[in-house]
């Protein structure tokens, strides 16, 4: 029985609307009457072109996840070629968990086009809130009408409001429903989407099955538990293994080992799935790590550092401004995940990183790729690390050589760890 979860609260007046075109976020709002000039996103659109936009609002958290994602698929692959289509948000300012997610279509040129039916026959199949967006005669102001398509009948949802600036919100929309869909804070809430998603994605009964009943314990280890993070190619793996012949140390890594036959199949899946089964190998290797450690020194390459910052990084479009504020509760270390002693963060040079990457010669995940010719997701993951807080994390240039480095590194450690 898939969970069910508060319908987001329409108030369709009060709702801040974000269209991101070229990776950088639009935003406008809603009033009675019309202003001087219409927003920028529809000023810049090529004359007199109708806009539609698609919003999702389910209360099955993993149904609306996949269902974004198979939306898209079916947007690119039937409309038009030169239909433009867009990401899009709609949010009530401050209210968490008030988002919907969709999609912002500009039509092509005025030739009549599937879209409309397109669009009606989507909105009617999966009971999605279907907006129309039209400009009066001189093209200066724009009327948006929403329909609900509910059994098949459209139901003026809300009355022609005018399309009206809106200033940027203070931080990336996003940031409202981040925490149990992009970052998980407890085991348990990481856990609950893999049991909704059961029924969907069967495979993850069986990630299920070699997950601990509750989180382990977070209690401090015998032995330090030493973490190393850092971007694709930074030399974690090289750092880690030497780290482990030179302390004696066990090498684990997250996703741990015994997740690793789904990993690629939740890499597949939307962000909700994917970061919930990186969130509970934080915790499986955790469990494996406390072990360890009541014996041995333990080092791990890659915790929840990563996991934090690829998603919240994925999750907010546009510059680090836009990232939750510094302090934000996101950034908060879990309170049941085992603190490592230390996290020493590797930091590189772009060009050298990229020059390791190709040396590598290793295959590019869609992260790496995104990494590489996303500048600004790149910058994003790098300032999430930088504000995560919790256990000490220590910034460490990766630029020596692979023996400097160690040997830079165990001095922090035996410094830090009294090894
Ligand atoms: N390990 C890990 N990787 C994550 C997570 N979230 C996103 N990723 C991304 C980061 C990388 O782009 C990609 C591969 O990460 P891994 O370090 O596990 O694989 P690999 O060692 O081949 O990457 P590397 O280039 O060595 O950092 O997955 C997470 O929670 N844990
Ligand atoms: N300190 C270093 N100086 C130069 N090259 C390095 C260094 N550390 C690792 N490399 C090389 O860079 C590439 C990426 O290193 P790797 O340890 O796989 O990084 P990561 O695990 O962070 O992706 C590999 O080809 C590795 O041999």
């Amino acid at each position: 029985m898939a969970a069910k979860h508060a319908l987001p609260v329409l108030r369709w007046s009060s709702r801040v609307f974000s269209v991101e075109l070229n990776g950088a976020p639009f935003y406008f709002a809603l009033a009675d009457r019309p202003e001087a000039e219409a927003p920028r996103l529809f000023g810049q659109l090529p004359r007199a072109r109708r806009c539609f936009s698609l919003l999702l609002r389910s209360a099955d958290r993993v149904h609306a996840a996949r269902l974004h994602a198979r939306l898209r698929d079916a947007l690119l692959r039937e409309l038009p070629p030169e239909c433009r289509l867009a990401p899009m948000c709609s949010f009530l300012p401050e209210v968490r968990d008030s988002v919907l997610r969709g999609f912002f279509l500009q039509d092509g040129p005025d030739s009549p086009s599937p879209t409309p039916r397109l669009l009606e026959a989507l909105a009617q199949q999966h009971a999605l809130l279907l907006c129309s967006y039209t400009p009066d005669r001189e093209n200066r102001h724009w009327t948006q009408h929403v329909w609900s398509l509910e059994g098949g009948t459209r139901v003026d949802v809300g009355t022609g409001l005018c399309v009206v600036c809106s200033e940027a919100p203070r931080c990336h929309p996003a940031a409202l429903s981040m925490i149990n869909s992009d970052v998980f804070r407890t085991f348990q809430d990481a856990r609950d989407v893999l049991t909704e998603c059961v029924a969907v994605l069967p495979e993850a009964s069986s990630v299920l099955e070699h997950l601990p009943s509750r989180a382990p314990s977070s209690a401090p280890p015998a032995f330090p538990v030493l973490v190393v993070e850092g971007l694709d190619a930074t030399g974690k793996t090289t750092l880690t293994e030497s780290l482990r012949d030179a302390l004696g140390a066990v090498l684990l890594r997250s996703p741990p080992q015994s997740l690793a036959p789904w990993r690629a199949l939740f890499d597949r899946e939307p962000p909700l799935l994917r970061r919930a089964f990186y969130a509970v190998g934080n915790y499986v290797t955790a469990e494996q790590a406390a072990q360890q450690a009541m014996k041995t020194p333990v080092v791990v390459d890659r915790f929840w550092h990563s996991t934090a910052a690829y998603a919240i990084a994925t999750a907010v479009s546009g510059p680090p401004s836009g990232l939750p504020d510094p302090g934000s509760e996101v950034y908060r270390w879990p309170a049941d995940l085992l603190r490592p002693s230390l996290v020493v963060l590797l930091t590189l040079d772009p060009e050298e990183r990229r020059r390791r990457l190709r040396d590598r010669g290793q295959g590019k995940t869609e992260e790496e790729r995104q990494l590489d010719h996303n500048q600004l997701f790149r910058l994003r993951v790098e300032e999430a690390y930088r504000r995560i807080s919790g256990p000490p994390c220590i910034a460490v240039d990766a630029s020596p050589s692979a023996d400097q480095l160690l040997q830079q590194v165990l001095l922090l450690v035996r410094s830090r760890c009294c090894l």
